[in-house]
């Protein structure tokens, strides 16, 4: 499928190529992006620019034909990445990703953005169909299970395809599946290798966001890529701001509190939020509690049906439930922009779970938050739940070591991001731009003026834990293996009781550490497992288990280099906050400035910045408090009728237009359709506008008064509709009207037809003169009938006049047609600059000022001083007394041409989509619903 490049002309201007041109060749060095790829890019995907990654990569496909492993962040734009080539170039690329839900809801997605997709499984119901249009050229992508292609119908068929269309690419995402260094190693992925021997020629892009070097190589040695460009975004997420709390005794609704806002008098959470927990009873537990709060929430584990699981899926990525409460299995396959919190109710596995768990969030860009509760004991929960899953002794050591790194992380008091960011070896982003809102230690360090001191804390703010640790890890040396760690702690305290043998109670280490209590061993006990100075082990009894201690051989080594003093080992290490909270304050007895704060020189990511730092435009504007709720007010609006869509077209809620979208249209407030596409927003392309653009728009003009009315003869002067001019015969016809004279009169005086007379006044009509169709002798009902036929019939039809005649009662004149499709042509001409006069006659002047025929005044309603302009026909009339009769006869005016004003802007409602044409003011939805059946959605 090839995009036609004529339909793509003019997308990009000239100046925008040339920046980018120029950041292209500073940055890379490549061939920068032409205009041709700007435009598809802008047109098909509705962005202005590619990422810099994404140019090299799709570069090097389109034109190198080239291998590239990438990995790039999540949501830097890995999708756009495999599906631009096909949709410029033509030909197929194909597309393996581990889940199916994930592959669905991309093809669902590139279907709503009119980009032809498809999915080919092994367990697919019109599996047949689906392979005949993909050989009639019908799709650009094509998706793929895993099994599916490696299986011998799946490698036949695309050696096919790649015959009979061109394969341009082959693409696996989350390609660290492919690797056992992953963390989420996947036995279907491992058959990939065979890819290359089925399309030899065709190149393939893995991507992934998280891999580390080891699994990078693992990858490129798997698929066999041939000298590949080897890309990486780095893994920084700048958007995400990361928290880590201890667990309070307050219960599980008063941590979760610290990650809610009040709103009005309730906790809520700000967006979309996944609650991870360690165990399945944790997220029933945590779910109950807070549907107790009044907060609508599901869960999700494996303990669901299939079936009850991909509900849930829905209802999230729906926007119909907002808050889930999952354990891990809830994971890769959640394709939603807008997640806001993810809050991990228990520590994470290690690190690339938790990246790829937080990964979820903000992905489209926006400021969201992620959140840790955690508790010592989920130490010890993660540990039973990992011997579960060993499955070799390697796997055993690595998953420890992960879990131990991760604890770090936990407990570090440096920037929580840079700890990411170095665990994940990426060196790219040394020279990060500082950020107010990158995590707790750096808001604690912020916020701090002069810094806490603690005794045995250090300057550099490291604790000595060596003469701790020697005690502890000699009662172990003493005492033996096999014991559980609270027995070493009662020995070294000193413990008395009837279990400690007296032999050992005369020991010298016996009671040496009593000066501490029992949680500082504790905290000293866990540091040095996390450091792996000993372990522990799980000892399963019929009915029960325990752990028990070990000693490992870095212990061994510990206790050697101290007892001979041949190399002191030194423990120092940033006190956790578990231990801070048992170290003794220091009386401050000096002052630091700013310029000597330790944190300054300790962290190069969070150089305190001295003033905020923007996260997104719209902070940046100052706004009063009025203008934010507005703004706000609009944006709950159009996420309603986004939702509203989603639902009736049976699609996720972001596939429309993204939160961001929304948000930059509740601020630029456009009122037409060309208004709305100047405006370019990201990923919304002209198709998705033509699609859905008037049903936000409709929401603006419902919601915003527009500031400042022009008049019709202001707007065409400025936007004039053609070239007719006030020539001086126009201007005599004109005058004589205006005098008061009849169209005949004019005539006989002129010696001109009526056609003429007419002609010249339809000219005034165009050029903005209050014209209405009264005036050119066609009447209401005439109007209506020529209005009814010109709804089917788009007004750029060449020989529009004759159709419409031959579909007109044959009372109907020429001239009378002539003069309405003016009309017609007129009100269209305007509604692309306001939406002011878009229902009306474009005739307002003259009629300002005249008696109202007709006020809707209901104390009950907020619609007060409704005036209906122009007929003489309706009285007065009061809500309350409105039979249908009056209430149609209103309407039948404004239809024809009434004008209709309201002080009360904005407050009107009426159904144009119902051909009853009901006018209904704004009451109450109860009471409009009692008295006429019909909420109205679309303004006046
Ligand atoms: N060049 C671009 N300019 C602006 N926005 C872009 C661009 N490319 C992609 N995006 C947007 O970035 C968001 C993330 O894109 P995408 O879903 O492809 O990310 P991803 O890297 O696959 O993330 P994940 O790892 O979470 O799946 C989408 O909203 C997409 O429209």
């Amino acid at each position: 499928m090839e995009i036609s490049m004529e339909d793509l002309s003019n997308s990009f201007n000239d100046d925008d190529e040339k920046v980018l041109i120029e950041q292209f060749k500073a940055v890379d060095g490549i061939e920068p992006p032409h205009k041709k790829h700007l435009d598809v890019l802008l047109k098909i995907f509705g962005h202005k620019e590619f990422r810099p990654m994404q140019w090299n990569i799709i570069s090097s496909i389109i034109n190198d034909r080239r291998d590239n492993c990438a990995i790039m962040a999540t949501g830097y734009g890995k999708s756009l990445c495999y599906q631009f080539p096909s949709v410029y170039c033509g030909g197929i690329t194909i597309v393996i990703s581990p889940l199916i839900s994930l592959m669905e809801d991309q093809v669902l997605s590139l279907t709503v953005a009119n980009i032809p997709a498809c999915l080919l499984g092994t367990a697919q119901t019109k599996q047949k169909e689906v392979i005949e249009d993909i050989f009639n050229n019908k799709y650009s992508i094509v998706y793929v299970t895993p099994e599916f292609c490696c299986g011998e119908f799946g490698k036949d068929l695309l050696t096919d395809i790649d015959k009979k269309l061109n394969i341009m690419l082959v693409a696996i995402d989350e390609a660290h599946c492919i690797s056992s260094w992953g963390h989420d190693f996947r036995h279907q992925y491992r058959e990939l290798s065979k890819i290359r021997n089925v399309l030899p020629c065709v190149p393939i892009l893995a991507v992934t966001a998280t891999a580390t070097v080891r699994v990078r190589d693992d990858i490129i040695s798997s698929l066999q890529l041939r000298d590949p460009q080897i890309l990486y975004s780095g893994f920084d997420r700048p958007n995400l701001y990361y928290s880590v709390h201890l667990k309070e005794h307050n219960g599980i609704i008063s941590d979760l509190r610290n990650t809610m806002v009040r709103q009005h008098g309730d906790w809520v959470f700000s967006g979309p939020t996944i609650i991870y927990c360690i165990t399945r009873k944790q997220t029933e537990n945590v779910a109950e509690l807070l549907q107790r709060e009044g907060i609508e929430c599901l869960t999700y584990h494996a303990g669901l049906t299939v079936k009850q699981r991909k509900n849930v899926h829905e209802k999230f990525v729906r926007d119909r439930v907002s808050v889930i409460i999952a354990t891990i299995a809830f994971g890769m396959g959640i394709d939603k922009p807008d997640v806001r919190n993810i809050v991990h109710y228990g520590a994470a596995r290690d690190m690339e779970s938790y990246y790829q768990e937080v990964g979820r969030a903000g992905r489209d860009g926006q400021p969201s938050q992620c959140t840790i509760f955690y508790s010592n004991a989920d130490l010890e929960v993660l540990r039973s739940l990992r011997e579960l899953n060993y499955a070799t002794e390697k796997t055993k050591e690595q998953k420890e070591a992960r879990t131990r790194h991760f604890w770090k992380y936990l407990e570090t008091t440096s920037c929580r991001r840079q700890f990411i960011l170095q665990h994940f070896e990426d060196t790219s982003n040394t020279n990060l731009q500082p950020v107010l809102n990158c995590c707790d230690n750096c808001t604690k360090k912020l916020k701090q003026k002069v810094p806490v001191e603690y005794e045995e804390v250090d300057s550099n703010g490291l604790i000595d834990l060596t003469d701790y640790a020697f005690t502890l890890l000699s009662s172990m040396n003493v005492m033996g293996d096999g014991l559980g760690i609270n027995t070493y702690i009662k020995f070294i305290r000193g413990s008395r009781s009837s279990k400690m043998p007296t032999k050992l109670q005369s020991h010298p280490l016996h009671g040496s550490g009593n000066h501490k209590g029992d949680n500082w061993w504790k905290c000293i006990a866990r540091i040095l497992e996390l450091e792996a100075y000993f372990s522990k082990q799980t000892v399963k009894k019929p009915t029960y288990s325990y752990c028990t201690t070990y000693l490992c051989e870095k212990g061994k080594q510990f206790l050697r280099d101290i007892t001979n003093k041949s190399r002191r080992a030194k423990i120092l290490v940033e006190p956790p906050p578990d231990l801070r909270i048992l170290l003794k304050r220091k009386s401050i007895t000096y002052k630091l400035t700013t310029n000597n704060m330790p944190y300054i020189k300790t962290n190069n990511v969070c150089n305190i910045p001295t003033e905020k730092i923007p996260r997104n435009k719209i902070e940046t504007d100052i706004e009063d408090e009025t203008m934010k709720e507005e703004r706000m007010n609009i944006y709950r609006k159009l996420m309603a009728k986004r939702t509203k869509l989603a639902f009736t077209l049976d699609c996720m809620p972001y596939m429309i237009a993204s939160n961001e979208v929304l948000m930059d249209i509740a601020t630029s407030r456009p009122r037409s359709i060309d208004t709305l596409k100047q405006l370019k927003l990201n990923g919304f392309t002209e198709v998705k506008i033509n699609k859905f653009g008037e049903e936000f728009v409709q929401v603006i003009r419902q919601l915003c008064p527009s500031a400042e009315r022009k008049s019709i003869k202001d707007i065409l002067d400025e936007f004039p509709f053609d070239d007719t001019k006030f020539t001086p015969t126009i201007e005599t016809t004109y005058s004589m009207f205006k005098s008061g004279k009849m169209l005949e009169e004019i005539a006989g005086e002129r010696k001109l037809t009526i056609s003429t007379v007419i002609s010249h006044l339809t000219n005034c009509m165009k050029l903005g003169f209050p014209i209405r169709l009264k005036d050119l002798n066609v009447s209401t009902s005439v109007a209506n009938t020529i209005m009814n036929v010109l709804k089917h019939i788009p007004l750029t039809e060449e020989k529009i006049l004759s159709t419409v005649q031959q579909r007109c009662p044959d009372e109907v004149t020429f001239n009378e047609i002539k003069a309405v499709i003016d009309y017609k042509k007129v009100r269209e001409h305007i509604k692309k600059y306001t939406y002011d006069y878009a229902e009306f006659d474009p005739i307002d002047e003259v009629d300002k000022g005249k008696t109202y025929a007709a006020t809707i005044d209901s104390e009950k309603s907020e619609c007060e001083n409704v005036h209906i302009l122009q007929n003489t026909d309706v009285e007065i009339i009061s809500v309350d007394d409105a039979d249908d009769a009056a209430l149609s006869a209103l309407v039948d005016e404004i239809e024809t041409g009434g004008y209709l004003n309201s002080t009360a802007t904005n407050k009107c409602v009426k159904d144009t989509s119902d051909d009853t044409h009901q006018l209904v003011n704004n009451l109450e939805p109860p009471l409009k619903k009692q008295k006429y059946g019909y909420v109205g959605n679309s303004c006046l």
